[in-house]
This record gives structure tokens, sequence and C-alpha cells, in this order.
């Protein structure tokens, strides 16, 4: 069989390579193959959040599996049909016996571009950690992720029905997504983002669950203290929710004119709420620093959406990172576009994709 072959230990040698890999191959129904699979991680192979992101994209497009059992490092993976529209439902506490927090944000990541390029809606329950560390957090996909792939021409709300923290996770995310119509066309809007223009506003969140109230709000108040001593213009809400198991958390959304970054700090045992909210806010003001458009995390995940455009998109990013670099690797392996990463100085970049006629 005619498939690609995908080494896992390329650059940063996580989980993003195999998950960029899994929806390309959806999407284009090539057929992969991906050897070293996280092989710079500490304990490599597939964990139960990547082997939930398989077993997701292997649902959508009925795909024939080799490998793809917990632990494993390599995955053979292919398509037998297009990816299909529909109702799914995935928990990533199933992936593994005795549960895992493991980040819904990144199995949603995985499977959203299929079904929105796909003919029809859809709708995707996902189950996991919500707000767990090295990875999006809901807010994050909510507040800055999906909004720009909205402004690229996909039709998706997100909603959170419950938080879930590290380490029993059980959140629960939905995601409604507007397929294309029948015979429509399957490509995206281009990004161009060179120039964010002025700060708007910080607005965001502190973020407590099965805590005292005033945790929240501590940091909520600590946050809005040190952004407007910064005379940042600000509305930081303090949210006290329920989950199976406690945990905090501070994000934050800087609203330029024409650009969105997201950044944020989760609490734990022994650190005081304040130190939180003061994390997440040296986040974005060492971000705001910079004149970069979009944040560094968002930079490594525009780049697959970048690639399904019709015509050549171009962002700003300071710091450009190993995960950029390697996401733009696993892009070119797929043949479907171009991704020059130009240094503008010894940290900030510019990003140009310029998408395969
Ligand atoms: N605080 C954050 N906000 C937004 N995105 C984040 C944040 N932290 C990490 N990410 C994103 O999460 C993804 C993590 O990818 P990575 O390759 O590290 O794999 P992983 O599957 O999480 O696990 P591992 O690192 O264990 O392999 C990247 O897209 C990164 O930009």
């Amino acid at each position: 069989m005619d498939f690609i072959l995908i080494d896992g230990s390329y650059g940063e040698g996580g989980g993003q390579i195999l998950r960029t890999t899994l929806c390309l191959s959806a999407i284009t129904g090539r057929a992969v193959h991906i050897e070293n699979i996280r092989a710079r991680r500490k304990k490599p192979g597939l964990a139960a959040q990547h082997l939930t992101a398989v077993f997701a994209a292997a649902k959508l497009c009925d795909a024939e599996l080799n490998g793809a059992e917990l632990g494993s490092r390599t995955l053979r993976f292919a398509p037998r049909i297009k990816p299909r529209a529909g109702e799914y439902r995935f928990d990533v506490a199933e992936a593994r016996r005795g549960g895992s927090a493991g980040a819904v944000s990144l199995v949603l990541q995985t499977v959203l571009l299929p079904l929105a390029l796909a003919e029809g809606d859809s709708c995707v329950v996902a189950r996991g950690g919500t707000h767990v560390p090295l990875s999006p957090s809901f807010d994050y996909l909510h507040d800055v992720w999906l909004p720009y792939l909205k402004l690229m021409g996909v039709g998706a709300e997100l909603s959170l029905e419950r938080t879930g923290w590290y380490p029993i996770g059980k959140g629960e995310v939905r995601l409604e997504i507007k397929g294309i119509p029948s015979g429509g066309r399957r490509k995206l809007h281009p990004l161009k983002l060179e120039d964010r223009g002025e700060l708007i506003e910080v607005f965001g969140r502190g973020l407590a669950a099965n805590l005292p109230e005033h945790v929240s709000q501590r940091m909520a108040q600590r946050a809005e203290t040190l952004l407007r001593r910064k005379n940042m213009s600000c509305r930081i809400d303090a949210v006290p929710v329920r989950a199976a198991c406690p945990g905090a958390g501070t994000f934050l959304v800087a609203r330029y004119e024409r650009a969105l970054a997201g950044f944020g700090a989760l609490g734990e045992r022994g650190k005081p709420a304040e130190q939180v909210a003061e994390d997440a806010c040296a986040k974005l003001l060492e971000h705001d620093h910079t004149s970069a458009a979009v944040d560094e995390h968002l930079a490594d995940q525009l780049v697959l959406p970048c690639a399904l455009a019709d015509g050549e998109s171009g962002f700003t990013v300071d710091p450009m990172t190993r995960h950029l670099a390697t996401n733009a690797w696993v892009v070119e392996r797929f043949g479907i576009a171009e991704v020059e990463l130009i240094s503008t100085s010894a940290t900030a970049g510019l990003v140009r994709v310029f998408p395969s006629p």
C-alpha cells in the first residue's frame, strides 16, 4: 500500500506530530505509517489522550488501524472513506484502565477540520481534562483558537458542559460543527495577520472548581490589579465551578485591534491563588512587549488550517518554537503546502504558508 512515512522523533518529537498526521490523513485520504511516536517524551508511545485521538480520527473515516494501543510507538492508519459527518462521543478516560485527565482540546483539534470539510453537520461530545497542563485550556480553545478558525471560514460552536482537572478529568465539551453543503468547496480562507494593531482590552476569568469561593475572587482581583497597573483596560471574572476533583486556573485573552492572544496558568496544591494570577499575567505581559500578532501556541496550531486554505497565509509570532517548526514539517510531508519560517529577530519570526494549488 502507498503510505506516507512520518518520523515521530522529528523536532519536538511529541504528540502533535501524531495528531497533525491523523488530521491530514483523514482529510487527504492518504494512509500513514508513524514511527518513533513521542520519542522525545519521558514516556514515549501513545498515551491515553493520543490513543483517544487515534480512535476518534479513525471513527470519522473508518480507518484501518495497526498498533493502536497504549504505549505503542508505531501506528498505521489507513482511511477507508472520506470523513463522515455525524454524532460522535469520545472519552479520554476509556483509553486507560483507571481513567485519565488527558486533554479533550487536543482530541477536538484533531477532528474539527476533517468534520468541517465533510458534507453535513456534526456534533462531537468529548470527555476528559478541560484545564490540564501542557495543552490548550477550554478557555483558550473557545476564546482564541476557534475565533481564528471562524475567521478562516469554519462554522463551529464550542460549549463547556463541565470542567475537568488533573488528575481525575471527567470534564465535558460539546463541539457543533457546520459541514460543507453537498458538492461545496473544501477550502478555508487564508489568514493575513502581520500587524496586530493596538491593545483594546484584556478579558478572562479566575476559575476554581470545588474550592472556597474566595479562590476564584483572589485570582480575578490580583489579575485586574496587575493589568490596571500597566494601564490596560481589563475585565476578569471570578467563576466558581463544580468538577470531579478540585482545580483552579487563571485564563486571559489580550484583544488587539486585529488579533487575539491567550495565556493561562494552573493552580496547584500549595500555590497561592495570587501567584496563579501573576503567572498568567506575566505571560500576557511578555507577549504584549513583543509586536507579534499571535501567541507562540497559536502559531503552531494555525499552520494546519493555513495549509488547507485557498491562498497564501502569513502571521507574525514571537517566539518561534520547535512545535511550530515541527508542525510545519509534518504539513510539508503531506505535500499540501510549503511553510516558510522567516526569522525577523533573535526569537521573532514571520510564518508564511503557501498551499499547493
Ligand atoms: N498553555 C497553552 N495554551 C495553548 N496551547 C497550548 C498550551 N500549552 C500547550 N499548548 C499546545 O498543545 C499542543 C501540545 O503538543 P505536544 O506535541 O507537546 O503534545 P502532547 O500530545 O500534548 O503531549 P506530549 O508533549 O506529552 O507528547 C501544542 O499545539 C501546543 O501549542
